[in-house]
């Protein structure tokens, strides 16, 4: 007999409307997406700093580090837990492992947005189902897709890790862009030329976004 629906959901003491009364602002995820090397990293910390200044409550999730630990790769496990747990629990490239990244940090970056604080996320996350999943766990106005739309050319000259190159020459496959796919949103919140301007510019066009949907109050 199955015996894993029989879960329920627990109402918490501290409600979430308190808490944004608490904080002086709402809660909400800031979905950066975009190619390796567009500049979601970069952004995602500019816009923690700059909110961070601002006295407002902020985390980062990325993709490099939360792939370290909570989305391990598979050989990442292999050696404290064993071959058959590393298989069966952790996160490569292919669609359906991104697909369990982008679900994982969906519920995550929800816990912070209900817990009143404002969740940067910064995961290439190329597919747009994935991605519309998320945004469909959450209310209405809680997801800001944000598209760091810089151009395939710009991220392989910029290639700061040298994994474009390692992809051209067939040393990773699945690279996103090179041959693996990335679909851009249909409609986000907001879009970033972030090959032409400066991370600072571009943070704070999100920062000016967040004032005018009401997340934010008008800086005094
Ligand atoms: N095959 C392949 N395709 C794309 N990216 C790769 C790949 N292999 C390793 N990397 C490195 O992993 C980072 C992307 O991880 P994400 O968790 O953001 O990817 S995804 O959302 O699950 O698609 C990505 O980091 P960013 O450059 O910060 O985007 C790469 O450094
Ligand atoms: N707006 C920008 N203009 C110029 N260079 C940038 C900009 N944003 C990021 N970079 C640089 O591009 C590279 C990739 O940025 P990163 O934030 O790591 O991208 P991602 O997280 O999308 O892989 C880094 O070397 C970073 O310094």
């Amino acid at each position: 007999m199955e015996n894993d629906t029989n879960i329920t959901w627990h109402e918490h003491r501290v409600t979430r409307e308190e808490r944004e009364r608490l904080h002086g602002h709402r809660g909400c995820v800031i979905w950066f997406t975009g190619l390796s090397g567009s500049g979601k990293s970069t952004l995602a910390n500019v816009v923690d700093h700059m909110l961070a200044a601002r006295g407002i409550k902020s985390a980062v999730l990325d993709g490099d580090n939360v792939r370290h630990g909570l989305n391990a790769a598979p050989g990442m496990l292999k050696e404290s837990h064993g071959e058959a747990f590393a298989d069966r629990f952790g996160l490569g490239f292919s669609a359906i492992d991104r697909e369990e990244n982008i679900r994982r940090i969906g519920a995550v970056a929800q816990l912070f947005c209900e817990a009143g604080t404002i969740a940067l996320t910064a995961f290439i996350s190329p597919y747009r189902i994935d991605r519309d999943r998320v945004r469909a766990t959450m209310r209405e106005g809680d997801f800001i897709e944000v598209f760091v739309d810089t151009p395939l050319e710009v991220c392989e000259q910029r290639d700061p890790k040298g994994l474009y190159k390692k992809a051209r020459a067939g040393q990773i496959r699945h690279f996103t862009g090179i041959d693996d796919p990335y679909e851009a949103p249909s409609a986000p919140e907001l879009t970033l030329r972030a090959g032409e301007h400066t991370p600072e510019a571009l943070a704070g066009e999100v920062i000016d976004d967040l004032v005018k949907r009401g997340i934010l109050p008008e800086s005094d």
